[in-house]
Order: structure tokens, then C-alpha cells, then sequence
């Protein structure tokens, strides 16, 4: 048994806020569904900045640029500047940066990973459809041609996801020395609606893991690289950093594998069902998944938070 995670509540809240100084937001599932936006989540992140409160925003999702959430966080009311954007893209970018990786990246994934690497003047190819054509697998092999400059494999999300490409990202792999790097693995995208399940990156990077016969090094939650970049230009206190998220395997735990409070909310992956579960097992994998807070959604804050700031 462990306990489930505080709610927030009058009584508590002042403590709460006077916690932590910055916070991490996870994005999807918490802020926003793809473009529509949670309740009131802009205001309530806006009240807090106003309150003094530092807000970095933590993205696994590797579609889109820092340049393109800058643009994104904006139309939905969010401030946030280019620097307060942490994406597993970006990361992915930082890392081959520190690597002084000087090949070319064979991408599978989209317009975030390719516009990161170019900002730091890596080249790359794929992130486009390549569709089988019913030929023959001698055929395949001989019309399929590698690109000798690749050095890397990067997988994000890609909803081309296709044979060729894991055949493709699999063969450079063979290569001595060739790095396969993951921007994430969530199992699933935080949008439920007429019963339909959304693949998330998970799916693209265990299906090359499992042609390639080894593991990807993830560059996203719960992955404490993402903290680590923060780190390298701000100097956080960690135990006064809340980290906002809603699946627990990623957000939860990389606030705790980087000595974050954390909040969980219920906007997103992670129900109250999945709470009890895991505080009812014996399983301390499973209680490591529970957060110190829970809220059903971000703007439950504003029950306590005024907007105009005079603080309740
Ligand atoms: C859903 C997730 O994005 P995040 O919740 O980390 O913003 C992802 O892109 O797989
Ligand atoms: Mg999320």
C-alpha cells in the first residue's frame, strides 16, 4: 500500500503555492488536447507567472519546433518565451550537439526533429512518406539505397510509420558505432473520443528496438535529460520545482527522478482508478508512479488563485 497524492484543497493551498518557486508543465493532456485548450489552464499558468512563479514548459511530443510552440503557446493565451520551451526534439538537438555529432541523422518522425537539428547545423533525411509497394523483398532490397553520411537513427512520432522506414532505420543501425536515439516513448496521445485509441511515439520506437535487436536512448521524460538542459542555464532548486503532468510513467516520474514535487492531473492519461490501483498494489514500480499532489485538471487552481492576484 502507498498513499494515494494529496488533493488540493483551502486548507492546504497556501502551503502548497508558497512550496515551490518554478514549475514544469507537461503539455498534452494538461494545457491542451492537440489545439483545443483545457478549461481555463492559460489563466491559471498566467496567474501564476503574475505570482512571481518561473514556468518552463515540458514537452515529449517531438512534432513541432520551440519556434512552432512559441507560436502555438500564444494563440492558446500562454506566455512563453522560446527559452521556456523544453521539447524532446530540442533535447534530441542538445544531445547530438554535445555528442560534436558531425554525420547525418536518419529521421523518422516530423518537421520538429529536422527544424532542431538544422538550428544546430546537423543535416538529416527521411521524415517524409515511403510506402511499400507490394514487390518482393529482393526487390526492396535492391531498390533501397543508404544514404553513406548517416551516422544516427532518431525516432519520434511518425503517422508514417511504414516497413520500409523501420527497414530502413533498422540497416543503418547496423552500422558500427551508428546511434539510435528516441525523442520518447509514450505509449499513447491523451485524446480518447468514440473509442478510438491514439498510437503515441512508443509504437514507432519499440518496433525498431525489436529489428534492430537493441535499445534507444530516450532524450523525453521520464528521461532527466530534459531537467539536465534546463539546468545548463538556470540553476533551479529542485525540491522547489513542481513538475504539472498526466501520465505518470513519464511526467510523475521524471519529477522524481529529478527531485521535483509533483502534481498530477486527470485531464490526460491517468484516471483516479489508476491512482488506487497503484497505492492498493504492494509494487513499490507501482508507487513510484504516484504524484504528491492530484488535481482533475489544472484550472481547479483558480478556485483558490484570483486572477487579478488578491490572493484569497
Ligand atoms: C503526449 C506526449 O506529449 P506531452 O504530454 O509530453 O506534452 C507525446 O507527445 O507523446
Ligand atoms: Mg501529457
Amino acid at each position: 500500500m502507498a498513499p494515494l497524492p494529496a488533493l488540493i484543497t483551502r486548507e492546504n493551498f497556501k502551503s502548497f503555492l508558497e512550496s515551490f518557486d518554478t514549475v514544469l508543465t507537461d503539455c498534452d493532456g494538461v494545457l491542451w488536447h492537440e489545439d483545443r485548450l483545457i478549461g481555463q489552464a492559460h489563466v491559471t499558468l498566467n496567474t501564476l507567472q503574475a505570482l512571481g512563479k518561473k514556468v518552463f514548459f515540458v514537452t515529449n511530443n517531438s512534432t513541432k519546433s520551440r519556434d512552432d510552440y512559441v507560436e502555438k503557446c500564444g494563440r492558446l493565451g500562454f506566455k512563453a518565451t522560446k527559452e521556456d520551451i523544453l521539447s524532446s526534439a530540442y533535447v534530441l538537438a542538445q544531445y547530438l550537439k554535445q555528442q560534436g555529432f558531425q554525420k547525418k541523422v536518419y529521421v523518422m518522425g516530423m518537421g520538429g526533429i529536422v527544424k532542431e537539428l538544422q538550428a544546430e547545423g546537423i543535416q538529416s533525411t527521411g521524415g517524409e512518406p515511403e510506402v511499400y509497394d507490394g514487390g518482393s523483398l529482393s526487390t526492396l532490397m535492391d531498390k533501397m539505397k543508404l544514404d553513406p553520411d548517416v551516422g544516427a537513427v532518431a525516432c519520434g512520432f511518425d503517422p508514417y510509420l511504414s516497413y520500409l522506414k523501420v527497414m530502413r532505420a533498422a540497416s543503418y543501425l547496423e552500422r558500427p558505432g551508428c546511434l539510435f536515439l528516441a525523442t520518447n516513448t509514450d505509449e499513447r496521445f491523451p485524446v480518447a473520443s468514440k473509442g478510438l485509441v491514439y498510437p503515441g511515439t512508443g509504437c514507432v520506437v519499440r518496433c525498431v528496438e525489436t529489428v534492430a535487436e537493441r535499445p534507444a536512448t530516450v532524450m523525453g521524460k521520464p528521461s532527466t535529460k530534459m531537467f539536465s538542459v534546463i539546468q545548463e542555464k538556470n540553476s533551479l532548486d529542485p525540491k522547489r520545482t513542481l513538475m504539472i503532468g498526466d501520465r505518470c510513467n513519464t511526467d510523475i516520474l521524471f519529477g522524481k527522478n529529478c527531485g521535483l514535487q509533483t502534481l498530477v492531473v486527470l485531464s490526460g492519461v491517468t484516471t483516479q482508478a489508476d491512482l488506487e490501483k497503484w497505492a492498493a498494489s504492494d509494487d513499490p514500480e507501482q508507487h513510484a508512479l504516484l504524484a504528491d499532489y492530484c488535481l482533475t485538471q489544472l484550472d481547479d487552481l483558480l478556485a483558490f488563485l484570483d486572477p487579478k492576484q488578491e490572493q484569497c
